[in-house]
């Protein structure tokens, strides 16, 4: 009998964060089963990703994936300062995605296109529910580190009273198994904050449910998890949760920016927010190689006025030429930032573009995963700002690989311009520190470059994967 093809259906929050990996799985996939994927998020970041439809709702085929969006009840976005309680957000998003993403495979299958293998990000764990009753196989793509999951997995296997009850104490180191001695400081925010008023304290029993899911599921077969990160990178977090299957098959980038690959295509195509028109990479071609500081802090951060003003006396005051990324809704009430002498400032880059560009020497991120990810791949080293959730533990993780340095925030929990100074001086500058961190930089460059290159270990662990699945069927 003739083997159907297989069709995979990539389920994703509706975040910037997430979209990314997303959608270059997606594609990744695609490219390696010739088979159908159908990517879908919410309509309220699917409207962003092709702003000129007709309707929000609308499908897109674009000769390798085709989009189909599901509601969660909030089509016009949510926002948690706004718009009102996270709780009350998830639950619904559960309620509706439920319902709407099983409409979406019912139809599929009516179009003669079954599914074959749900693949959900985070925060999704609900659509675990949705593949089994229908019968589907579903692996979770933890977007995260590996470390990170394993704190996780830890912390709601027998760790929780530990790391809880020395909340108050950033320096006590835990010892969690198949992990290096952690601080609390460097613990995922969502487990060591001790502030029960946390407005984002409703993702943990997100988190929860996810790890619910897998016990479950791990009472008939072994869980297999994706993550996005690559065996060289974390070779002991991926084995410290002997009961499941963890799959390294990162970093995943839009287009590889590899060898001879270093084209056009380093742009996501999944963009929520409108690329900024001034020509920045024009810019950047006037500068000197390595010169050239670039700022993020991600998609989600909000960054204060002080802060901000910080930030901008550190960089003036270091006298390198600076790209920074400062989204208008993202900054305190009332700041005006201008482009400066040597400093331009942009609402929306294309990141991956930027990092790739021979006079970017040093990232100042808030080291969301994707942003620590895409430093890596490009070898550019960084200076964490973490701000919350995995982003402590992926500061804390460049310093293990001594990528990069993790800044000093003072008593108010803010980053001075003169610590923003001094970590520009390390890593920028001739001192033998710097030396040694722009040289690991470039040695994890090769490495993450390895890993995804035809035949690497992330390569062959989502050939690997794809196999099983389809001899499953
Ligand atoms: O001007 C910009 C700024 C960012 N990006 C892209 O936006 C993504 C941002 O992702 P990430 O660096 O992970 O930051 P967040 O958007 O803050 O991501 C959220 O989701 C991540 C994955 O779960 C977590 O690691 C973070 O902590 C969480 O804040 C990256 O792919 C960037 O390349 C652009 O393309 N242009």
């Amino acid at each position: 009998m003739e083997q159907r093809q297989q069709h995979f259906l990539v389920v994703t929050y509706p975040a910037q964060g997430h979209v990314n990996p997303s959608l270059r799985l997606a594609k990744r996939l695609a490219q390696t089963t010739g088979g159908h994927v159908t990517f879908s998020t919410a309509i309220s970041a699917h409207r962003h990703m092709f702003p000129s439809l007709a309707k929000p709702d609308e499908e897109v085929e674009d000769g390798l994936l085709t989009y189909i969006p599901f509601s969660n009840g909030y089509d016009d976005g949510f926002k948690v300062d706004t718009d009102g309680d996270l709780d009350d957000f998830l639950s619904q998003f559960k309620l509706v995605g439920t319902r709407t993403l099983a409409g979406i495979v019912h139809d599929l299958a009516a179009r003669d296109r079954p599914v074959s293998c749900i693949i959900c990000t985070i925060l999704l764990s609900w659509a675990a529910g949705v593949a089994r009753d229908h019968g589907i196989p579903c692996a979770l793509y933890w977007i995260q580190p590996a470390t990170v999951f394993t704190t996780f997995y830890h912390y709601f296997h027998g760790y929780e009273e530990l790391i809880t009850s020395h909340g108050h104490d950033p320096l006590f180191t835990v010892d969690l198994p198949g992990l290096p001695p952690l601080q609390i400081r460097d613990l995922p925010s969502l487990i060591s904050s001790t502030n029960s008023d946390d407005p984002y304290r409703p993702f943990l029993v997100g988190l929860k449910e996810i790890f619910d899911t897998l016990d479950q599921e791990e009472k008939s077969s072994k869980p297999k998890v994706l993550i996005n990160s690559f065996d060289a990178l974390e070779p002991d977090a991926i084995k410290a949760v002997g009961n499941m299957d963890l799959i390294t098959i990162g970093p995943l980038l839009p287009s590889l920016p590899l060898d001879g690959m270093d084209s056009e295509d380093t742009a996501s195509g999944g963009d929520l927010f409108e690329g900024d028109k001034k020509g920045y990479m024009e810019w950047l071609d006037s500068k000197q190689d390595k010169s050239v500081v670039y700022v993020s802090f991600g998609s989600m951060s909000v960054i204060k006025k002080r802060q901000l003003e910080e930030i901008l006396w550190g960089l003036k005051e270091s006298g390198r030429p600076y790209l920074w990324v400062v989204r208008k809704d993202n900054r305190g009430e009332g700041v005006e930032l201008e482009d400066g002498e040597n400093g331009m400032v942009v609402e929306w880059c294309s990141q991956v573009k930027v990092l790739s560009h021979p006079s970017v020497g040093c990232f100042v991120t808030h080291c969301g995963w994707n942003s620590t990810l895409e430093s890596l791949i490009c070898g550019v080293p960084t200076i964490g700002v973490p701000q919350w959730v995995d982003q402590v533990t992926n500061a804390k993780l460049t310093e293990v690989w001594g990528t990069g340095v993790r800044s000093e925030v003072n008593g108010e929990g803010l980053l001075e311009g003169s610590e923003l100074k001094r970590c520009l001086e390390v890593v920028m500058g001739e001192g033998e520190r710097g030396v040694q961190i722009r040289r690991k930089a470039a040695t994890w460059k090769g490495k993450a470059r390895e890993a995804v290159r035809e035949g690497g270990s992330s390569d062959r662990n989502l050939k690997t994967f794809v196999d099983e699945i389809g001899n499953n069927r």
